[in-house]
């Protein structure tokens, strides 16, 4: 199997702050992979610097053979942020949002094509947001907020994607349609990374994990990342006594 992400002795500094500390990794093309570890343990900085948002003070970043920032540039990658990293307020429709995944095709004029409306019109089903496609993007549940994002990387055709904590501030349901498209996603070829505080949601979600502490832990299958000595890890062994 072709690899879809890879990571080479990635190591990013903030300062005097070591993000990630070598982390070395491959990830397949039509895999969905679980991203865990504890608050600071360099989630974010591992997807900025997939995205090509932070370059690495050392090692290398491809997605699908090629430097980060140009496969984003191209559409290949889509994102579905943390709710904290968005700005509800903003005068945007659920359509709007999906649309900007359809900015790369567009040039610089931005005007949408029939393809571009059809692209948009087909991710909305697929994410089941039709009725809501006129609706303020702060209008919607945090579930149905997920689900948008989900949707622009649907209509951008993005053939990696990567989701912050989608499970965070999402009732049960959406839960179940997230895991759901996800899973559909990577049947259809797309490479899947998704973090989550969620872990008894990794077994359903993913076929593998990472256990990331700045360092790659642990790149197995969920059950064996859900082992109680390996979860101690990365959690410390105060997870034992949670148990
Ligand atoms: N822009 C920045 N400037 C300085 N330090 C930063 C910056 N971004 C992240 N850090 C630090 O780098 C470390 C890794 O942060 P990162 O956000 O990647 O972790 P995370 O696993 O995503 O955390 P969380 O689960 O809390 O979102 C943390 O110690 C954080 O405080």
């Amino acid at each position: 199997m072709a690899t879809a992400i890879s990571l080479h002795d990635v190591t990013v500094r903030y300062g005097e702050v070591q993000a990630l500390d070598h982390a070395t990794v491959d990830i397949a093309s039509g895999r969905v992979c679980g991203l865990v570890g504890m608050n600071g343990s360099g989630k974010s900085t591992l997807f900025k610097s997939i995205m090509g948002l932070v370059r690495p003070d050392f090692g290398s970043v491809l997605v699908n053979s090629k430097n980060p920032a140009i496969a984003r540039k191209s559409g290949g990658i889509g994102y579905v942020p943390q709710s904290e990293d968005v700005d509800w307020s903003f005068p945007l429709s659920v359509r709007d949002v999906v649309m900007t995944g359809r900015y790369g095709n567009m040039g610089f004029t931005r005007r949408a094509r029939t393809a571009d409306e059809t692209a948009v019109h087909e991710a909305l089903e697929r994410v089941e947001l039709t009725q809501y496609a006129d609706r303020q993007i702060g209008q919607l549940s945090g579930g149905q907020k997920k689900r948008t994002f989900v949707a622009r990387g649907i209509a951008q055709g993005a053939k990696v994607l990567l989701l912050d904590e989608p499970f965070s501030g999402v009732d049960k349901r959406s839960e179940a349609t997230i895991t759901r498209l996800v899973r559909e996603l990577a049947s259809d070829g797309a490479t899947v990374l998704v973090s989550t505080h969620d872990l008894h949601a990794l077994p359903d979600l993913a076929d593998e994990a990472i256990l990331l502490m700045r360092r790659v832990l642990l790149h197995a299958s969920p059950q064996e990342i859900l082992r109680p000595e390996n979860l101690a890890l990365a959690f410390g062994l105060n997870v034992l006594a949670r148990q």
